[in-house]
């Protein structure tokens, strides 16, 4: 799903009341009757008090069309403009004047002075204060009303974006934002509700659909893409008929040290999971016994040393490697890197202790053949490119840093990002029960693995991290968070490629309705 920058929503909004012919108030009414529809669904003429909190702009005239609706069918609604400006948009009189005319209990000003409405804990609060157009910080007494919302414990349904948050910067404040319960997003959701720092503002989301032109939404392109089943299904590589072990390459797996390495064996296990036709692993002598006993598919290189690795040497021709799990940071295992990177040519996926060693001698940096994947957790990506001001900081710090190594770099955590030069890739899939020991070194392995079967490190990257996640979301299902594994995620592997071509069920509703159906065509026949 592509993630519209504020923008290219503007552009989109215009453009699609160009071509489809119709006013600005009129695609402002499509809007505010998709939330209508949500909450009606939901709602089925429930007399539960909804307190509809208006701004003045086009997301106030978003909640005005919905106070509109809801006071039609009858609702119980008290509706509110947050006067804190005089400015008026167009559309978003057009729907004063509307309102006005169909009901008496006409919408009330809040201004700096006035007390604010009781709201009860049952009550709902519809939150269509400030959208996309904030521009500067709220004033104080609109910032109390925020809090006032929060103090309710109110259901808090937030119009495209919390009000007080923006698309594209932390607020300096947790308490300048409205915290919302839901929030209904129009036609992309935001990239701020993905990042540790802005996420919490929003507990869900939903994108709504309200029409915009298919071919401004097929053409534009975006700076930050979602990535679901959608997005992946189009990366997959079917399989030849005639192919062999040869056509899906050579993964090598360059790490483990003395006690670690199970990172080795898991990064080599996934690689051959995901589909590389061959897979080595080069460790210390000491991981001789422990990976051919316990994953005989693998072939083994070990270095000359026992315990470490010292000396990065070896005469097969590998198609891509994956280095640095369980590596360690000896001394020895430092210049053996710095010796191997300055003749390696072949394409590179980095972990944990690889990124390590490249952060304490980041002229290394400059030796990586392009494209190369660097998979930091937060606290690797620090010491990698220091540390950042707040997550919008570190996307910045990210892509310069791409940018000037011409590298990617797959930023782990809840929502792993993706970045290559200025493009984000969201992940969607995974769950809290990744965050165990080994995970990550499962994930490195996944991506060398697609890399050997001819993705192109990008890709690789994008569908790995989906695949890897969504291997956890099956395997957590018979387990739960706390007892899932890493060995776990590479057991399912399997079931996330056969997950993207699984047909959705059937709605629940009308399966059972049909067996319904036959039951009653049974007994009548009897
Ligand atoms: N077709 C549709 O229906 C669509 C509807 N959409 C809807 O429109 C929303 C955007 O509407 P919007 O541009 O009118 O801005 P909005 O967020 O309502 O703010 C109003 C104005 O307030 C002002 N202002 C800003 N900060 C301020 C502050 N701190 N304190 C005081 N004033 C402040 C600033 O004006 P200024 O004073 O700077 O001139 C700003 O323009 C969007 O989120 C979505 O809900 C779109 O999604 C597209 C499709
Ligand atoms: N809360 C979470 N939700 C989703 N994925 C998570 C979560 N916590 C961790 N992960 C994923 O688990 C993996 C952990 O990697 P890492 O920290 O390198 O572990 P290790 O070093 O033990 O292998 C990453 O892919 C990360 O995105
Ligand atoms: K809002």
């Amino acid at each position: 799903m592509k993630i519209f920058s504020d923008k290219q929503i503007y552009e989109g909004d215009k453009l699609t009341a160009k071509k489809q012919n119709i006013t600005s108030t009129e695609l402002m009414e499509r809007a505010g009757i998709q939330i209508f529809n949500w909450l009606h669904l939901r709602m089925q003429g429930a007399q539960v008090p909804i307190h509809v909190f208006c701004g003045i702009g086009n997301n106030g005239g978003n909640g005005l069309v919905v106070a509109r609706h809801l006071i039609n069918h009858g609702y119980h609604v008290n509706t509110y403009v947050v006067n804190f400006s005089d400015k008026r948009t167009r559309d978003f009189l057009c729907n004063y004047d509307l309102i006005k005319q169909t009901t008496k209990k006409w919408p009330t000003l809040i201004g700096p002075d006035d007390d604010f409405p009781e709201i009860g804990p049952d009550d709902i609060i519809i939150d269509a204060v400030f959208g996309i157009g904030l521009n500067r910080p709220a004033d104080d007494w609109v910032v109390n009303l925020f809090q006032h919302f929060k103090v309710s414990k109110a259901f808090t349904l937030s119009v495209d974006i919390p009000s007080g948050m923006k698309t594209d910067a932390v607020p300096a404040d947790d308490n300048n934002v409205v915290w919302a319960n839901h929030t209904l997003s129009f036609q992309s959701t935001k990239l701020a509700f993905f990042l540790p720092d802005t996420a919490k503002f929003t507990e869900q989301w939903e994108v709504l659909d309200i029409g915009f032109d298919r071919e401004y939404l097929i053409k534009t392109q975006t700076a930050v893409d979602l990535i679901g089943k959608q997005e992946v299904l189009p990366i997959y590589k079917p399989r030849d008929k005639f192919s062999h072990k040869g056509t899906f390459g050579h993964a090598l797996i360059i790490g483990g040290s003395y006690g670690k390495i199970g990172a080795a064996i898991l990064a080599s296990r996934s690689a051959l999971s995901i589909g590389a036709g061959l897979v080595t692993a080069f460790v210390p002598k000491c991981g001789y016994i422990p990976i051919q006993s316990s994953f005989p598919e693998a072939m083994i290189i070990t270095d000359e040393q026992e315990e470490w690795i010292s000396n990065i040497q070896f005469t097969i021709t590998p198609t891509v490697i994956g280095l640095g799990v369980g590596m360690g940071t000896e001394k020895a295992t430092a210049e053996a890197l710095q010796v191997f990177l300055t003749t390696n040519k072949t394409p590179l996926v980095i972990d944990a202790d690889g990124i390590n060693l490249l952060s304490k001698n980041k002229d290394l940096l400059k030796l990586l053949p392009q494209n190369t994947v660097l998979t930091p957790h937060p606290k690797e990506l620090e010491r990698l490119i220091g540390v950042w001001k707040d997550d919008f900081d570190k996307l910045k710090k990210v892509k310069a840093f791409s940018k000037k190594y011409h590298l990617i770099v797959v930023i782990k955590g809840a929502y792993t990002l993706t970045v290559l030069e200025d493009k984000i890739y969201i992940n969607s899939t995974g769950n809290p029960g990744l965050a165990t020991a080994g995970t990550g070194d499962v994930l490195t392995g996944v991506i060398t693995g697609l890399i050997a079967q001819g993705y192109d490190s990008l890709a690789a990257s994008v569908f790995g991290v989906y695949l890897h996640g969504k291997s956890a979301d099956i395997a957590v299902q018979g387990l739960g968070y706390e007892a899932m594994t890493a060995t776990h995620v590479i057991d399912t592997l399997g079931d996330a490629y056969l997950n993207l071509f699984e047909q959705p069920e059937p709605p629940k509703v009308e399966a059972e309705e049909k067996e319904g159906e036959k039951k009653e065509k049974k007994s009548k026949t009897k």
